[in-house]
């Protein structure tokens, strides 16, 4: 080839060679200290996973490779450092980007209080579509410099502002579900719509979102029908997004069994239906991509029902934790067939990471293990039993493995995405991070000498936060890349 003809050559695959990590399942996390991930960077999808042994190998699977994808030209490739890896990219199944602004406060009120006293007030504020850019612009920033390359968005009411944090999500290049809130009753009078309104405003928001696309392949963003919760959306409100959501084929998210106030409440407003759950399921609203956050206090019949229809659950115990709502019970939830991902819920949650997500997911495991110990000893049944980590097979701790599950895979089929997104499975898009244990900035996480790839991943999942996260990919695009 003439050295002209090089230059004007065009990359059209990246190869990433190193060490790669991603849930093959729930049960199976595979850590390859020696594999390459190819990338077709016209479509963004994962073209080969290559699993080898060891670095010459490696070296003889890039030159074929490049071979196959047209040459040296052609092919880029990035050599991940000894202590760098690939994971899928993050899914925040549930986050509220309208509630940035004031998240790592007001965490002494539980939930109902909390909501009056906090979050309408200042969700009220984004009527000014320039103040909500603003809280839009930093929180988009924010969530992909932690490594979130999908979000599951809550925005406000108000239309113009949520398409704001469209064009935000759109020009930064997240991949998103983003969701106008519904609200036509016991909300404050600055805060609230008409039904009419509600239906009417949704619908121009839908369209807006639906009409604006211009990724190159199936849309990044889908508008997401987001009744609050059952006691901010009459049941004319309901049955006409459960409409929308058919009549456009669009996801729907909203908020189930938090806090035990708010579950007599709600039920007491819907004397009709035989719990909460039931509520969402009468009203039209429980289908294959609902996601429903938190799941903290449901009846099995209620899981049983959210199972029937396919319902996925976002799991945020950061929020559980930090609005004292309860411990929501992944095991459980696993056990009735839920597919379940992880929700950061700011502002209820205090962090915008999903690797903090994780950590609260591990905790939240073991404050039923604690509970049932507890249980136990109070009994007199089992002294001495706190020798012992686990109750039984379904009382155990969360292995990382499982964690990491919850953060990518499993949002992903709570999401319904499971096909396109959550692992490196050939013929997914390419939603990656490179990560580096040791940055130049980080001093928390040690290694040892010869420290084992399980350990290095620990590490990351108890240690690590966005220094940690070196660059990152959707669809095969690089949206975000350190500094340092
Ligand atoms: O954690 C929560 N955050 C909210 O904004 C909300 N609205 C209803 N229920 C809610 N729960």
């Amino acid at each position: 080839m003439a050295k002209s003809d090089l230059l004007a050559a065009e990359v059209t695959h990246r190869l990433f060679v190193g060490c790669v990590v991603h849930p093959a399942s729930r049960t199976q996390l595979d850590v390859d200290p020696y594999a390459i991930v190819a990338v077709d960077l016209q479509s963004g999808c994962i073209t080969a996973r290559e699993v080898l042994t060891n670095e010459a190998e490696a070296a003889a699977v890039v030159t074929g490779l490049t071979i196959r994808y047209g040459g040296p030209a052609r092919v880029s490739v990035t050599q991940l450092g000894p202590h760098q890896f690939l994971l899928p990219g993050f899914i925040d199944t549930h986050v509220h980007a309208s509630q940035f602004g004031y998240m790592g406060s007001g965490y002494d009120l539980p939930l109902l209080d909390w909501l009056s006293t906090h979050t309408f007030p200042e969700e009220a504020r984004f009527a000014d579509p320039a103040y909500a850019a603003g809280v839009y612009e930093a929180a988009v920033a924010t969530y992909i410099r932690y490594g979130t390359t999908t979000a599951v968005y809550f925005a406000t009411i108000h239309t113009d502002s949520c398409c704001a944090l469209v064009d935000i999500v759109r020009r930064r290049g997240q991949r998103a579900w983003v969701g106008k809130v519904n609200m036509d009753r016991n909300s404050p009078d600055t805060y609230v719509e008409t039904t009419e309104e509600s239906l009417r405003e949704t619908e121009r928001f839908v369209e807006y979102v639906l009409g604006n696309d211009q990724a190159s392949g199936p849309p990044l963003i889908t508008p997401v029908i987001t009744p609050r919760f059952v006691g901010s959306c009459s049941a004319p409100l309901m049955q006409g997004l459960a409409g929308l959501a058919d009549r456009y084929d669009l996801p729907i998210q909203s908020h189930l069994s938090e806090n035990r106030a708010e579950v007599t409440w709600t039920e007491s407003l819907h004397p009709e239906c035989a719990s909460y759950t039931d509520i969402y399921a009468t009203y039209g609203l429980l289908r294959p991509r609902s996601i429903m956050a938190h799941c903290v206090h449901p009846q099995d019949t209620e899981l049983r029902q959210l199972q029937k229809h396919g319902v996925g659950v976002a799991h945020c115990p950061n929020s559980n934790f930090s609005l004292i709502s309860g411990v929501a019970d992944v095991r459980r939830l696993w056990r009735h067939g839920l597919a379940v991902g992880l929700g950061t819920d700011v502002a209820g949650g205090c962090s915008p990471s999903v690797i903090d997500a994780m950590r609260h997911a591990s905790l939240a495991a073991k404050v039923h293990i604690i509970k049932q110990h507890q249980e136990a000893v109070d009994d007199e049944a089992c002294a001495g039993c706190n020798t012992k980590n686990t109750i039984n097979d379904e009382v155990t701790p969360l292995t990382a493995g499982e964690l990491l599950y919850l953060a990518t895979l499993g949002g992903a089929e709570a999401m319904g995405l499971a096909t396109e997104l959550g692992n490196f499975d050939v013929g997914k898009s390419f939603d990656a991070l490179v990560c580096d244990l040791q940055p130049r900035d980080s001093p928390v996480v040690h290694l040892r000498p010869d420290e084992a790839w399980a350990t290095k991943l620990e590490k990351f999942i108890f240690l690590g936060d966005d220094r940690n996260i070196r660059q990152v990919f959707v669809r095969g695009r690089k949206i975000h890349a350190r500094g340092v």
